[in-house]
């Protein structure tokens, strides 16, 4: 018995990302590339994430998660490549409150939350308020009510998820254009977690505030983005409304078979002696998930499949290149 796996035909942005053009554009990555000393962190990003929108930043530990949100937030610079916020270029140091514009200000949320232990969390609104020009107390006490955390408590004494919960309305008490979340929500539970990105989604559809997650957590993402940017070494491998990705895709099984019998660009293609699998980008017809052929038979992905058919014909497809280099 056999099994391979083809190489991607489908690279970064191409699926997904034709119904983009109509709506605003937040964070526009154009060639991004990142080097520490000798290893490559990204490696010729491009692509589009649309205002108002929860974009999944998804990818395995390493992939580059955390360099991208650095060089979109200002504070690190891209090697080559240029990064736009709202059509506005990213210069390292000049955004947060420094220097951007109210459209494109950026706030992010990193992973190890700066939080002064010894201030209540009163006083942490305090101090957002005094370092924004822009502040806007009344969503920050409303977040922090939302979601009972006590106003006098210290800092240092509350819980991992309630001060990710600080953090999360101190960054949005400074009215972001874009907010970048690192990984902030891997201490809440999964309620609260799906509580969050369920507030999150509200604010943004209310205020054009595009939000931006980051997750190596592929099981805990159904629900948490309307948008994907999936990334793998450092190479944006698949990005698109998660809708549009899911209906533009399709697995299809039958006899052995050198091609699929419908139309489509193979992404994945897996072979035993007696049977065929391959997973399709489908051109943009409607998917029909029926007996397309005498023996065949089609069925829709799920978001974990989808992304992980990319990250196997990402992997493939670099291992190719080696062998030939
Ligand atoms: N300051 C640094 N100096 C050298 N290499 C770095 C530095 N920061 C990151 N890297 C390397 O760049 C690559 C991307 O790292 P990055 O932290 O952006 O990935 P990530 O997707 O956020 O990972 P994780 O999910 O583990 O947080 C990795 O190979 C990492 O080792």
């Amino acid at each position: 018995m056999t099994e391979r796996t083809e190489r991607s035909e489908g690279r970064a942005g191409m699926p997904g990302t034709h119904g983009m053009s109509a709506q605003p554009v937040a964070v526009e990555a154009r060639d991004v590339s990142r080097r520490y000393g000798s290893v490559w962190a990204l490696r010729e990003c491009s692509f589009r994430l649309p205002a108002g929108r929860i974009v999944a930043l998804v990818g395995a530990n390493g992939a580059g998660k955390s360099t991208l949100m650095s060089i979109i937030a200002g504070t690190l610079a891209a090697t080559r490549g240029s990064l736009l916020v709202h059509g506005r270029p990213v210069v390292r140091g000049r955004s947060g409150d420094g220097g951007a514009s109210a459209g494109s200000r950026v706030a992010i949320l990193a992973q190890d939350k700066p939080l002064y232990r010894d201030f209540s969390v009163s006083d942490m609104l305090r101090f957002g308020r005094s370092t924004n020009r822009m502040w806007d107390q009344r969503r920050a006490l409303s977040w922090l009510e939302r979601f009972d955390i006590p106003l006098d408590r210290r800092c240092g004494r509350l819980s991992g998820g309630q001060r990710a919960q600080v953090a999360l309305a101190v960054a949005l008490g400074s009215r972001p254009a874009v907010l970048l979340l690192d990984e902030p929500l891997a201490n809440l539970d999964p309620v609260a977690r799906t509580e969050v990105t369920g507030e999150l989604m509200a604010e943004a559809a209310d205020g054009d505030m595009t939000v931006m997650l980051s997750t190596h957590i592929i099981a805990e993402l159904s629900g948490v983005g309307d948008h994907l940017l999936l990334l793998d070494a450092g190479r944006p491998v698949l990005t698109g409304d998660v809708d549009e990705l899911l209906d533009g895709h399709v697995r299809m099984t039958g006899p052995r078979a050198d091609q699929p019998p419908g139309p489509g660009a193979v992404v994945q293609a897996r072979h035993t002696d007696r049977q065929s699998t391959f997973v399709l980008r489908q051109p943009a017809t409607p998917t029909t998930h029926a007996v397309v052929a005498p023996g065949w038979t089609t069925q829709p992905l799920t978001l974990d499949e989808l992304i992980l058919t990319y990250l196997r014909a990402s992997a493939t497809e670099s291992r190719d290149l080696e062998a030939v280099s």
